[in-house]
């Protein structure tokens, strides 16, 4: 298909090469830093996700996404620190109430690490999520981030080229998807049931220049045939047109009628370039799909994996379970380490992928288990019978684990040493810690001894937002 995008489309907003160079990043990047740099002069406070009256879209954005944008970096590790510390605090109580009294002199549940930083702190995302919606000048077409909410029917989308978490690379290639579909005869789609098409736009990179984009769709009623037009058009544009200056490795396509779909209900369908994207984390290689899930901050997850090393006091002969195990990085970095690494996802293409990482880098003490972990470990633990010791190693979504799980990893007494990894340790993870350490309880199942919070250490994966990677160690 050789002839331009451009000439083929019936455009309503012709956007020539010009305009999307001048709207490249760099430019909105440099003044805002003006406007940032003016602003610290004036030694404001943050203000907590809040908006300004009289500020910025612009600023609101920044407020809402990354509140510690204003603070200097070290003051940024202090607020968080304070944050877990009250979390931690919770714990403490929420322990007491069960009547473990765990708490050490200062209200805490166990001792608490300074935050660990995170070795970058600007353009950090290896994986950007934007969305299409009304931007402030009421064009549907943007593409961008929310300030807002749907419940509060206030949402605008803003572009994200003055973010300090996201890097150049994403921004070029929002700006490009924005100008196609603004030269798009298809609307968006801002709400399912009044039409439209074009929907959010997924960015992943990876330290070896390597560029993903995932577009979803909206296929309304239209047919095969102006589905695959539609598909040729977005392709041509990215690989012919002007979107070729992002030099995208991989271009996928989802026909999505929900607001998330996995490849199982709508495949991702791969218009242009390489199945996969390539990262490397402590020496080893990692394959990714689309709908696998990675460390958003890669040189932070390598401080993260390589503490966790060191927290799991492996011996030769112990064996790590490596629950929701995603394409496999945290058992395969610690796979020399132990004597063998059993992984669990529910992912199909995750596991795919954490299995061909394990051939490719030639590690063969590791097996892989597709489908839920609270399927997979209760019937996996019931029939183990080998001596050797096992420690635990789960990194749950922000639903944290399923009941099921943590029975399953009380009642195995071969469990002494547990590494608990939350994103968002306030919420179902709380929950979690507590059946992990409450008294022994027949009627819930939970025989086994109970765990005690050991040690805790944050990392800050999520520079300029207020989340921390929260490592707990739990033993017995
Ligand atoms: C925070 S990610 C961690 C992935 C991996 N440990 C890493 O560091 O890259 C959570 C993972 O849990 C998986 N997951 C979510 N629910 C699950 C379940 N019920 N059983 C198994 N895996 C699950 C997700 O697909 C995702 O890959």
């Amino acid at each position: 298909m050789a002839l331009s995008w451009a000439l083929r489309l019936p455009c309503r907003h012709l956007c020539p090469l010009s305009a999307l160079l001048s709207s490249l990043p760099g430019r909105d990047h440099s003044l805002l830093t003006e406007k940032r740099a003016a602003k610290q002069k004036e030694k404001k406070k943050p203000r907590k996700g809040c908006s300004l009256p009289g500020s910025s879209w612009e600023e609101r954005l920044a407020n809402a996404v990354t509140p510690l944008w204003r603070l200097p970096y070290q003051e940024q590790l202090q607020v968080k620190y304070e944050s877990q510390r009250k979390i931690l605090q919770t714990l403490a109580s929420r322990l007491k109430e069960l009547g473990i009294d765990v708490q050490q002199p200062d209200g805490l549940c166990c001792p608490l690490q300074p935050v660990v930083p995170s070795p970058v702190i600007t353009g950090y995302r290896n994986k950007s999520t934007f969305s299409v919606n009304r931007g402030p000048d009421g064009n549907p077409k943007t593409v961008g981030l929310y300030v807002g909410t749907g419940r509060a029917r206030n949402i605008v989308c803003v572009k994200a080229n003055h973010m300090e978490n996201i890097p150049s690379k994403h921004k070029q290639v929002a700006q490009c998807y924005e100008d196609f579909i603004r030269c798009s005869p298809l609307d968006s789609c801002l709400l399912f049931h009044e039409g439209g098409h074009w929907r959010e736009l997924v960015v992943r990179t990876t330290s070896r220049g390597h560029t993903m984009a995932i577009v979803t769709f909206h296929p309304q009623d239209l047919g095969q045939e102006a589905l695959a037009m539609q598909k040729a058009l977005l392709k041509e544009f990215f690989t012919c047109g002007p979107g070729r200056v992002c030099a995208l490795t991989s271009l996928y396509f989802q026909e999505s009628t929900m607001t998330r779909c996995s490849h199982e209900q709508s495949p991702f369908q791969l218009l242009h370039g390489e199945p996969h994207i390539f990262e490397e984390v402590l020496g080893l290689k990692f394959r990714i799909s689309p709908d696998a899930f990675f460390q958003v901050n890669t040189d932070g997850a390598e401080v993260l994996y390589q503490a966790v090393g060191e927290l799991i006091q492996a011996g030769g002969d112990t064996v790590l379970l490596d629950i929701c195990c995603g394409t496999g990085t945290i058992g395969l970095s610690l796979a020399h380490q132990v004597s063998k690494v059993i992984g669990i996802e529910v992912v199909a293409k995750a596991i795919e992928d954490a299995r061909w990482n394990a051939a490719f880098n030639g590690i063969s003490n590791c097996e892989f288990h597709g489908g839920r972990a609270e399927a997979v470990l209760p019937q996996l633990l019931s029939s183990w019978e080998s001596p050797q010791p096992l420690v635990a190693v789960v990194n749950p979504s922000r639903a944290g684990l399923h009941y099921r799980v943590v029975r399953a990893i009380r009642n195995c007494k071969s469990i002494r040493r547990l590494l608990y990894i939350s994103c968002k340790p306030e919420g179902e993870a709380m929950r979690n810690f507590l059946e992990l350490c409450c008294p022994p309880d027949p009627r819930k199942k939970l025989a086994g001894e109970p765990f005690t919070p050991t040690l805790v250490i944050p990392f800050d994966m999520f520079p300029h937002t207020v989340h921390c990677e929260l490592v707990l160690l739990f033993t017995r």
